[in-house]
C-alpha cells in the first residue's frame, strides 16, 4: 500500500497505492511506516518525497474504516515521526490534500502542488474534525483566522491560494514528483527546525477572542445545531493558547466527543449515500456503469417561467447549447433578459465570461429539429404538457430524448402520447433550478437504459446531484411532503400555530419549517392541485368546510387561507405577514391566530398544548413511514435515495441524514411503537399507519440501514 524507490541514487520515493483515492487505511499508514523506517535507516537516502499513485496525493483516512474497530498504526503518532526525522521529506501534491492527506503533506518538510491540485481539511463535513495535527499545524503555518475559516468550513483550496496563503512552498505545472525530488535534493544540507511546524510558535492575533466569538456566532447562524464546527473553533482556540504537547491532547479530546456522535455517523452516512445515489440498476439488470449516456450538445428548453429559466442556464454554463421556447413575444423577450442576467451574474461570480453565444430563444416549436434534448418546463397541466409532447414528437428527429420538468405528473402519460416512449422521461428541478443541486431523474416504466443513462449524466454535469426514481404522483420527494404537510395542519387544528411548529423544526436543524417553507413557494400552487385532484372547488361550502374529502380526513385551513388572497411571500401575506409582497421577514400574524381559533370553535375542537416531541414525531415519522412505502413500492431503490433527495431538495439537516436515516438511528422500534400511537388516536389519517415494511424491519430485528435493501421485496421495483 506504499511503494518504495530509490531515485536520483538518494531520494527515497514514497508512493502512497490505495486507488481510487490513496485513503489512509490500515494498510497504508502500516506502508508508511515501513517504509519511512526504511528511508531514515538507509545511509544512501538523503533525502524523501511523499506522493501518490494515480495523480492524487491521498483523500485523507479511509472513512469507512470509522465504522469498525481501528486496527494497524495509529496516524498521529505516524505523522509526529515523520515530521521528527532527520532526513528532508517532501510532499509532492497532485489531485487532491484532503483530510488526513493535508495533515500527511504538513509533517512534510516541503510541499510542492501540482498547479490543478486541491487542498483542504473538510473533516468537518464529516462531523469531525482534523485530529492527526491538522488543528495544531495548520494555524501554526498560516495563522489563526486563516487557518480558523478553512477548518470549521472544510472548504478546498486551489494551489495557488494555498500559495498565497503560505500551505504550500512551490506551484508547478510540471511533472510534480520530478519536481518535488529535485527540491528534495536541494533541501538536503539545509537546517529542519524551522521547517517542524509543531515547534513553531502560532501568530496570535491581538484580537483573538473576538475573532473566535464572531466565528462561533456565524457557525450558530449559519450551521444550527451542528458540533463539528464548534469543536474545530475550541481546538484552534488550543493551538493559539498552549503549547502543541497540550493543544494535541485536546484535539484528540475533542474528536473523541465527536468521532461517536450521532452527527459524525449521519455526515458520514451523507457522503456514502450521496455517492450511492448515482448508481442506479433496473430490474432488467441494466445498471449505471454498463449503459452508456449519449453525448449531449444541444439542448431546447420549452417555457421560460423560474423553472425553464434556471434550467437554461444550469444548461447553458456547462457549455451545452440552449434553444428557449416561448409562447409570446412579450414572455420570451422577459425571459430572454432575466436568462442573460442571471448567466452574466453567475459568470461573474465565478470569474470566467459569459456563454451567452450558445442562447438563442424563439417562438416556434418548428426550430428544435436538430437539437439532442428537450426539456419540457410548461405550466404544471397534464392536457398542455400532452400537447406540447405530441407536437415535439412530431417536430424533433426521431433520436430526439424528450424531458419533461414536472413535480410530480405521470411520466409515463407523456411516453405515450409521442412516438418514442423509450426517449420520455421526467427531469424533475427544484427551484431555482441553476442553483438547487438536487435533481429526480423520473423513470418511467418504458424509459431506455441509455435514456436514464443520459439524464443522470446531464445531471451531473450540470453539477446536480441526481437520484433516478420511479414514476408515482408525486415522485419520491413531493409524495412524502403530503404526509408531512398534512401533519403539520392537523397539528394547527388540534392547538398548534404555524410559527411553534416551524420553531420545533428548524431547532431540529430544518432551513425552514414548513409553513414558512409554504409562504415561500406559494401557497396558491398547492391550492391549485386540491383543485384540480376535486379535493377542493366551488360545490364547498366556504362557512361550513367538511373536514373529511375523498373518504379521508381533511384539513380546509389551508385552503381558507388561499381564499383571502394569502398566498404567501409574494402577496406579503401567507402564513405569516411581512413588510411587503415579495418581502422575506416572516412574523406571527393575528389574523391567522384569529381563523385558527374561530375554525376550532366551529368544529367544536378544544385546543390542547401540543410538546415539541409531537410536532417532530408527527411530521418526521408520517414523513419515513411514506419513505417506507416508497421503498415497498419500488419507486426509489435504496432508502440512501430518499435521504439524499430531502437533503438537497427539502432542507433536511444534513447532520441528522435524512428522513430514514433519522428514523433508524431514532430506533425503528420506537418509530413503530410511536406510529402505532398516533395512528390509534387518529385513526382516519391513513399515513399514521405504520407502512408494512417498517413492520417486517422491525420484526426481523431492525437490521442497520445498509442492510435494508435484503428486506424490500425487488418485484414492484419500477428502477
Ligand atoms: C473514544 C474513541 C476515540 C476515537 C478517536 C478516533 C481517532 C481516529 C484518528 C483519526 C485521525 C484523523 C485523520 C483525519 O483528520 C480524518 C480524515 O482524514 S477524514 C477524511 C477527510 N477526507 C475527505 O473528506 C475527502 C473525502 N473525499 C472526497 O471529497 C472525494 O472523494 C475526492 C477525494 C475529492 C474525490 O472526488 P471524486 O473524484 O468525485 O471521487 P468520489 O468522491 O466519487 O470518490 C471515489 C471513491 O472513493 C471513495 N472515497 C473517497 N474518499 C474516501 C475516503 N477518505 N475514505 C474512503 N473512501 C473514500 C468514495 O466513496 C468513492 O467510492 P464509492 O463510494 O463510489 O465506492
Amino acid at each position: 500500500m506504499a511503494r518504495y524507490e530509490l531515485v536520483k541514487r538518494s531520494v527515497a520515493l514514497i508512493t502512497l497505492t490505495n486507488p481510487p483515492v490513496n485513503s489512509l487505511s490500515s494498510a497504508v499508514r502500516h506502508g508508511i511506516a515501513k517504509t519511512m523506517d526504511r528511508a531514515l535507516s538507509d545511509p544512501k537516502v538523503t533525502a524523501v518525497v511523499i506522493c501518490g499513485e494515480n495523480g492524487r496525493f491521498c483523500g485523507g483516512a479511509d472513512i469507512r474504516e470509522f465504522s469498525g474497530p481501528m486496527r494497524g498504526p495509529p496516524l498521529l503518532p505516524l505523522l509526529d515521526s515523520i515530521e521528527a526525522g532527520e532526513k528532508p521529506v517532501v510532499a509532492a501534491i497532485e489531485g487532491v490534500a484532503l483530510g488526513g492527506g493535508l495533515e500527511l503533506a504538513l509533517v512534510c518538510h516541503y510541499r510542492i502542488a501540482h498547479s490543478k491540485a486541491r487542498l483542504g481539511l473538510p473533516e468537518v463535513t464529516l462531523g469531525l474534525l482534523p485530529a492527526a495535527g491538522g488543528t495544531q499545524r495548520l494555524p501554526r503555518l498560516i495563522g489563526i483566522p486563516a487557518a480558523l475559516e478553512l477548518i470549521t468550513t472544510g472548504r478546498h483550496v486551489s494551489s495557488q491560494e494555498a500559495l498565497k496563503l503560505g500551505i504550500v512552498d512551490q506551484v508547478t505545472e510540471q511533472n510534480v514528483c520530478e519536481v518535488a525530488v529535485e527540491f528534495a535534493l536541494r533541501a538536503v544540507a539545509k537546517p529542519l527546525s524551522s521547517r517542524r511546524l509543531s515547534a513553531l510558535t502560532v501568530p496570535c492575533p491581538p484580537d483573538l477572542d473576538a475573532l473566535l466569538e464572531a466565528v462561533t456566532m456565524q457557525i450558530q447562524k449559519k450551521a444550527r445545531g451542528m458540533m463539528a464546527p464548534l469543536a474545530c473553533v475550541q481546538a484552534v482556540r488550543a493551538a493559539a493558547t498552549m503549547p502543541y504537547s497540550q493543544g494535541i491532547k485536546r484535539e484528540s479530546e475533542l474528536m473523541a466527543t465527536l468521532f461517536n456522535s450521532g452527527q459524525a455517523r449521519a455526515l458520514q452516512y451523507c457522503f456514502f449515500a450521496e455517492r450511492t445515489a448515482g448508481k442506479w440498476t433496473l430490474p432488467s439488470g441494466a445498471q449505471w456503469n454498463d449503459t452508456k449516456p449519449r453525448e449531449i450538445r444541444s439542448a431546447a428548453v420549452i417555457g421560460l417561467g423560474t423553472m425553464g429559466r434556471g434550467i437554461a442556464v444550469s444548461l447553458a454554463r456547462v457549455g451545452i447549447s440552449v434553444i428557449a421556447v416561448e409562447s409570446d413575444k412579450k414572455l420570451m423577450e422577459t425571459g430572454r433578459q432575466m436568462v442573460i442576467g442571471m448567466l452574466e451574474r453567475d459568470a461573474k461570480r465565478r470569474g470566467v465570461s459569459a456563454s451567452l453565444n450558445l442562447l438563442k430563444f424563439t417562438l416556434s416549436l418548428q426550430n428544435l429539429k436538430d437539437v439532442d434534448l428537450v426539456i419540457e418546463a410548461v405550466f404544471e397541466d397534464m392536457a398542455l404538457k400532452k400537447r406540447v409532447f405530441q407536437e415535439l414528437s412530431k417536430v424533433c428527429r426521431p433520436t430526439t430524448l424528450l424531458c419533461s420538468n414536472t413535480s410530480g405528473l405521470d411520466v409515463d402519460a407523456l411516453a405515450g402520447v409521442t412516438d418514442r416512449p423509450q426517449l420520455v422521461i421526467g427531469m424533475h428541478f427544484f427551484s431555482p433550478a441553476h442553483v438547487m443541486k438536487l435533481l429526480e431523474v423520473v423513470c418511467g416504466p418504458r424509459s431506455s437504459s441509455e435514456t436514464i443513462a443520459t439524464a443522470m449524466s446531464l445531471g451531473k454535469r450540470m453539477g446536480k446531484v441526481s437520484v433516478a426514481v420511479g414514476n408515482c404522483p408525486g415522485f419520491v420527494g413531493n409524495r412524502m411532503l403530503k404526509p408531512y404537510s398534512d401533519q403539520a395542519t392537523f397539528l394547527l387544528e388540534e392547538g398548534a400555530t404555524p410559527e411553534q411548529i416551524d420553531k420545533v423544526l428548524e431547532d431540529f436543524g430544518f432551513a425552514m419549517g414548513v409553513f414558512r417553507m409554504s409562504d415561500l413557494a406559494g401557497l396558491d400552487v398547492g391550492w391549485r392541485v386540491r383543485k384540480e385532484s376535486g379535493l377542493t372547488g366551488p360545490d364547498v361550502d366556504p362557512k361550513n368546510p367538511p373536514r373529511r374529502r375523498q373518504g379521508r380526513k381533511y384539513c380546509p385551513i389551508p385552503d381558507m387561507v388561499c381564499e383571502q388572497g394569502r398566498f404567501g411571500q409574494k402577496t406579503g401575506r401567507g402564513w405569516y405577514m411581512y413588510d411587503k409582497p415579495g418581502g422575506t421577514n416572516a412574523k406571527p400574524d393575528p389574523l391567522i391566530q384569529n381563523l385558527l381559533e374561530t375554525y376550532r370553535s366551529r368544529y367544536g375542537i378544544k385546543p390542547r398544548n401540543i410538546t415539541d416531541q409531537e410536532i417532530i414525531e408527527r411530521c418526521l415519522f408520517a414523513l419515513a413511514n411514506e419513505g417506507f412505502r416508497i421503498l415497498e413500492d419500488g419507486i426509489a431503490a435504496r432508502p440512501e435515495d430518499i435521504d439524499v433527495i430531502y437533503q438537497f431538495g427539502y432542507g433536511f439537516p444534513r447532520h441528522r441524514g435524512g428522513p430514514m436515516f433519522y428514523a433508524s438511528m431514532v430506533g425503528l422500534e420506537r418509530v413503530l411503537e410511536r406510529l402505532e400511537h398516533y395512528h390509534q388516536a387518529h385513526p382516519d389519517v391513513s399515513h399514521l399507519e405504520p407502512s408494512p415494511l417498517l413492520k417486517k424491519l422491525v420484526a426481523c430485528g431492525s437490521p442497520p440501514i445498509q442492510k435494508w435493501r435484503e428486506h424490500i421485496k425487488t418485484m414492484h421495483s419500477h428502477l
